[in-house]
């Protein structure tokens, strides 16, 4: 059946999620799933960006935003994602640190979302995963003050030409400098809830509630417990 968009009507039928595949601290099924979702990615093509992460956060009027980011990180600390501390999610996490995000996979009926604070990265830890990127993405980092207005695609791509003679590819993840104003920033969750899709409507939700300090990995740090769908 199709609904008013023309979507047809899916009965999401994943396996779901039962309180005893939930860890204590919500890392290790969190990581699971990525995992999961990465294998799926390369083997059947149907999850095409695994790690695509949206992320909300909220601008001096306490209007929300939100965009896609890539996550490239995950450890007991929390995600973590890149991009340029001037543009407008750097301008306002710096102004408000507060963020809400979320993976959503739904050829297979799974969601995670987290919230709470946002870190900034140390510029060691932005150094060393800024030299991982390819050359073009690097001077790609130089040539756009992210979220700026732009004239017209003719001023991006001169710009992008005048980094690029700058900083000439050698091979060496040296050859071109970490733009001061690009960056990171680290989600320190307060709360991660999963979601699994299931039939009629009948999903499954576990959220863990941070109840102490520690890391996604300490189940001490967190209470469990189940949603209405
Ligand atoms: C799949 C996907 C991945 C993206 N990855 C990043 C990323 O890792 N970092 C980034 O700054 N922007 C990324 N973008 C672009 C952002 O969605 C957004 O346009 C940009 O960060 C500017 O957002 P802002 O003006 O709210 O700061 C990505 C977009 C998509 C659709």
């Amino acid at each position: 059946m199709a609904d008013r968009l023309g979507v047809v009507r899916v009965d999401y039928d994943g396996e779901g999620l039962s309180e005893d595949r939930c860890p204590g601290a919500p890392l290790p099924i969190v990581r699971a799933w990525v995992e999961a979702a990465v294998a799926r990615s390369a083997a059947h093509g149907d999850v095409p960006e695994p790690t695509a992460l949206s992320v909300a956060t909220v601008d001096a009027d306490g209007v929300p935003d939100v965009r896609t980011v890539l996550m490239r990180d995950l450890d007991e600390r929390g995600p973590s994602f890149f991009g340029g501390l001037d543009s407008a999610k750097g301008r306002q996490l710096a102004a408000r640190p507060r963020v809400a995000v979320a993976l959503t996979w739904p050829s297979m009926f799974r969601a995670v979302r987290m919230r709470g604070g946002a870190e900034e990265l140390s510029r060691q830890e932005v150094e060393a995963y800024f030299r991982t990127r390819p050359w073009g993405s690097r001077i790609g980092a130089h040539a756009s003050p992210q979220s700026e207005p732009l004239a017209d695609r003719a001023t991006l791509e001169a710009a992008y030409g005048e980094c690029a003679r700058r900083w000439p590819d050698t091979g060496s993840p040296d050859d071109v400098p970490l733009p001061p104003r690009w960056g990171g920033w680290r989600v320190v969750a307060d709360r991660v809830e999963l979601w699994a899709g299931r039939r009629s409507r009948l999903h499954d939700r576990i959220v863990w509630e941070r109840v102490a300090p520690g890391g996604l990995d300490e189940p001490a740090a967190w209470r469990r417990s189940r949603r209405w769908p």
